[in-house]
């Protein structure tokens, strides 16, 4: 295990937006007086943390599905449209590569459903990657994208921030790993939704801390293999972190048990770090197709929906138990109030850069929203490692301002991260 800060300062800095002493650009996101000179400009636009608009009326149940999770032939229920039949077909819901996406009306429809047109079962597809390797952002361009999608979605942190930004059509399971005994969790979520219906494609989307092999244990169990039809397994892989995150065997299985790897940030990563990535990534994993991604964009959805080919590579050796790299912790904070900006700022520089009460630990993950004092907008930023993306968000509506901030790390002191955190919040 690296030893404290290594990643933070000798390791990380020269890649950093933040350098070492440098305040966070928070004035400038959120347009408040003040702005300190020689700080590097806020990200415009990376993070679209704003939901996606609702797509239309998921059908209502009616329709028998198929056997299954719902108790045996008979009792499965949820609907489950078949071709010719109601929920508007699936034959005219042809997916058209090529053609712009907007979101909202022009979602563009799902393809023929393989999975649905051969055997009624829904297919199911997971969608894991590193934690902050851009899974949110995948998954929420999907939604935006294709219809009869829906998610489910499993975090780490112990404030469900994600599951707000694709509200509808998502659903998060409990809070944790879901590799870490959440099993009868996602069983109960699976065979719920089965009974429930209304969509014709589900994509898991598990927590960046997920070892696959006991989930896919579960999806390929005998009573939810009747119901689900496995489509195939998605790594998203972070060029910008990726030989930090290979020190979490997590990570190393990730990019192993793929069908599919995604390079994410392509926009921000140079080329050589791009190459280099590549390289690592193709000696865990040879045969997967990789392909890179900018914001979600330069894949076809339906090479994500449907990574597996036929006779595909996949690694089955699953591992009877695994551990976490020791010493991870997800600590979230939510509490109504406001925050003076000196105060925020330089509890956050102090996380991040591993200073004062703080020194202990290492900061691999951070998200939030949170309400500066002075500013209608609330704050929303993204952290994965040392490199911040900051975003204002639409006014608050009316009513207590709830802020809500997740940090995932090494050796991160719970307590005392609590402790400034509502020392410092206004209520
Ligand atoms: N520039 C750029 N930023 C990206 C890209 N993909 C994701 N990001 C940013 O990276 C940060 C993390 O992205 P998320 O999509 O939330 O990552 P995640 O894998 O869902 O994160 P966890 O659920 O915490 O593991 C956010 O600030 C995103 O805006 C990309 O392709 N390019």
């Amino acid at each position: 295990m690296a030893g404290p800060h290594q990643g933070n300062r000798g390791v990380r800095l020269p890649e950093l937006c933040l350098p070492a002493g440098a305040p966070l650009p928070l004035r400038q996101v959120l347009e408040l007086p003040g702005v300190l000179p020689g700080l590097c400009a806020p990200r415009q636009g990376v993070r679209a943390l704003r939901r996606p608009s609702p797509g239309p009326p998921l059908p209502s149940g009616g329709e028998r599905g198929p056997r299954g999770l719902g108790g045996g032939p008979g009792e499965g229920g949820p609907p489950l449209p078949g071709p010719g039949r109601g929920g508007g077909g699936h034959r005219d819901r042809l997916h058209r590569p090529g053609h712009p996406a907007a979101p909202g009306r022009d979602r563009k429809r799902l393809g023929p459903l393989p999975g649905v047109a051969v055997d009624g079962r829904v297919p199911i597809t997971l969608i894991t990657g590193f934690l902050g390797a851009g899974k949110t952002t995948l998954v929420n361009r999907l939604l935006r994208q294709q219809e009869g999608l829906f998610v489910l979605v499993n975090e780490f942190g112990e404030v469900p921030l994600d599951q707000r930004l694709v509200e509808g059509r998502a659903e998060a399971l409990a809070e944790g790993c879901l590799c870490c005994g959440l099993e009868g969790e996602l069983l109960a979520a699976l065979a719920a939704l089965h009974r429930r219906g209304g969509f014709r494609h589900l994509l898991l989307e598990t927590s960046g801390l997920a070892h696959p092999a006991p989930i896919l244990r579960v999806l390929l169990s005998p009573g939810v293999r009747e119901a689900y039809r496995l489509a195939g397994v998605v790594a998203l892989v972070d060029p910008l972190h990726l030989d930090l995150y290979l020190a979490f065997p997590e990570a190393k299985a990730q990019i192993r048990y793929a069908d599919l790897l995604l390079l994410t940030k392509a926009d921000r990563a140079e080329p050589e770090a791009l190459e280099r990535a590549e390289e690592a990534v193709r000696a865990l994993n040879p045969l997967a197709p990789l392909r890179r991604l900018a914001k979600g964009e330069g894949v076809d959805p339906e090479e994500v929906l449907f990574p597996r080919r036929e006779g595909g590579f996949r690694l089955l050796d699953f591992p009877p138990e695994h551990a976490h790299r020791e010493g991870l912790v997800a600590v979230g904070l939510e509490g109504e109030g406001a925050l003076p900006y000196e105060a925020f700022r330089e509890f956050m520089e102090d996380l991040v850069l591993g200073r004062g009460p703080f020194r202990e630990g290492r900061l691999v993950r951070a998200k939030g929203e949170v309400n500066l004092e002075g500013s209608r907008h609330p704050l929303r930023f993204h952290g994965v490692y040392g490199l911040f993306d900051f975003e204002k968000g639409p006014p608050w509506p009316e009513g207590p301002r709830v802020n809500r901030l997740v940090f995932i790390g090494e050796n991160l002191r719970k307590e005392a991260i609590r402790e400034r955190f509502f020392r410092i919040l206004r209520p």
